[in-house]
């Protein structure tokens, strides 16, 4: 259909899952009514009335970010976290200049090579408070002709007095994601996150379903080793995944826009410790050893050359997609699990993807066990790494990100669907945002790699590609 579909119309769409797309200028109309916002959709007075918002990302272009919020919104309290230092600072602090009412909160990078990658909204209203967990930078660039994800959570309505409890967390759901949101901003250890942390206390969270799932910077053990990075994923699907038994013999799907320094093979961080985590089930601790795991166990989706060259950007999409070649000659072996980016369901195979989504897929692809969006990339800095024998997880990033897990949604729920008309009410239709079954490279196709030279074949707009 080609009407505007109303924001309203478009979360009523979105329940139960809120998990929705960026608009994409150039696609066919009816993509962008579909599940689909734009930054000012999420800013706009439809949403609610706006008293102060926060807006957690690794980049901020700031008068473009207040042209986002409607006018009558401008004014209020806005909050910048940010991990810049040094110039980066100062930049970003001359932006924010002529705007009186923003603070700044700088988060501190204890590890070297970390960055603040996590991209959230925390937005309170006069009538509640709306979490939103996304996937793009707060620049132009990333709202314009890409895929990104955005989770927007319910409206959480304010407690009342009588409600609140002076110790612990009132007002939470079972899938504890109030307490771990607020244990997320308390390792901040930042003045201007406490007022935050305030709001949230003070709000009712009852109706958040997902689960949060973040990294913060740090060498954590004990109890704080499986409150983090891909140990968050081992401990919620270990105690409340699928069934062992049902998911024998399911693909993890990796979805990213870009990749780290793995390690020299699989066998020692992707397979044997990182999809360790993400194969974990209720009844068994994973699912397969390391040395089992074949193409068929791991599918990963990351833009291809000619993915990158033919997206409606052409080369310079590319820029957001910062796979360098030192990398990429060091772990071939990646290069074997590849598939190409391909969403046609949603129009957007030429949208290059910056969302990052990870899924348990069923051997036909047509099921799901679980799905996550999420700030993390396919990297140890975002994940995190094990060290000292497994008993410390390293973390250099902050990331954020939310998982969807059936059995929330739907009582005894086992599986969504991906597949829209072979949806029921026990298996429920997740929309997920690229294509099943996924296509794998052929062997002509190579991952885009951003610090080499394309001039073979021009892109969408006749240019090459010389990297600085
Ligand atoms: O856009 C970002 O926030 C971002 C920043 C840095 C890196 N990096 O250094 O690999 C990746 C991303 C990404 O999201 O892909």
């Amino acid at each position: 259909e080609d009407h505007q579909a109303t924001f309203q119309e478009v979360m009523k769409e979105a329940s139960p899952f809120n998990f929705l797309l960026t608009k994409v200028t150039g696609i066919p109309a009816e993509f962008n009514n579909k599940l689909s916002v734009h930054i000012k959709d999420i800013l706009s007075v439809e949403m609610g009335e706006l008293v102060e918002s926060a807006q957690f990302n690794f980049m901020h272009d700031i008068p473009w970010l207040m042209e986002q919020y409607p006018a009558e919104h401008r004014s209020k309290p806005l909050l910048i976290v940010h991990g810049e230092e040094r110039q980066g600072k100062v930049t970003l602090h001359e932006g924010a200049q002529n705007f009186p009412n923003i603070t700044m909160c700088q988060a501190k990078l204890d590890m070297i090579y970390g960055t603040h990658h996590s991209k959230m909204m925390l937005l309170l209203y006069t009538n509640g408070l709306r979490v939103v967990i996304h996937t793009a930078n707060l620049i132009e660039q990333d709202w314009y002709q890409k895929t990104q994800g955005v989770w927007i959570s319910p409206l959480f309505p304010k407690l009342d007095k009588s409600q609140m409890s002076s110790d612990g967390i009132t007002g939470d759901s079972i899938t504890h994601f109030k307490k771990d949101l607020v244990e997320y901003l308390t390792m901040y250890k930042s003045f201007s996150l406490l007022r935050w942390k305030q709001h949230i206390l003070q709000h009712d969270f009852t109706s958040a379903k997902v689960f949060l799932v973040a990294s913060v910077p740090g060498r954590h053990t004990g109890e704080s080793k499986n409150k983090w990075g891909h140990m968050k994923v081992r401990k919620v699907l270990g105690k409340q995944g699928p069934q062992a038994s049902f998911v024998k013999n399911w693909s993890v799907a990796g979805q990213f826009s870009s990749v780290g320094s793995l390690g020299a093979d699989q066998s020692k961080y992707l397979c044997g410790e990182w999809l360790q985590s993400m194969l974990s089930a209720k009844g068994v601790g994973t699912l397969y050893a390391a040395k089992d795991v074949t193409i068929k166990t791991l599918k990963l989706i990351f833009p291809s050359k000619e993915n990158v060259r033919t997206s409606l950007e052409g080369y310079p999409a590319g820029a957001s997609i910062p796979y360098n070649i030192q990398n990429a000659r060091k772990q071939q072996y990646f290069h074997a699990f590849l598939h190409k980016w391909k969403a046609d369901k949603r129009g957007r195979s030429r949208a290059s993807p910056h969302i990052k989504t990870y899924a348990l897929l069923s051997p036909d692809s047509k099921n799901a066990a679980w799905f996550m969006v999420t700030s993390a990339n396919m990297s140890k800095a975002a994940w995190g790494t094990l060290e000292k024998n497994g008993n410390q997880l390293m973390i250099r990033s902050y990331e954020i990100g939310v998982m969807f897990l059936p059995e929330y949604f739907v009582d005894g729920g086992e599986q969504f669907s991906l597949v829209e008309d072979q949806s029921t009410e026990a298996t429920p239709y997740f929309p997920i945002p690229w294509d099943v079954p996924l296509e794998p490279y052929t062997k002509a196709d190579r991952p885009w790699v951003w610090d080499i030279p394309y001039t073979d074949k021009p892109d969408s707009h006749g240019n090459a590609w010389i990297p600085g």
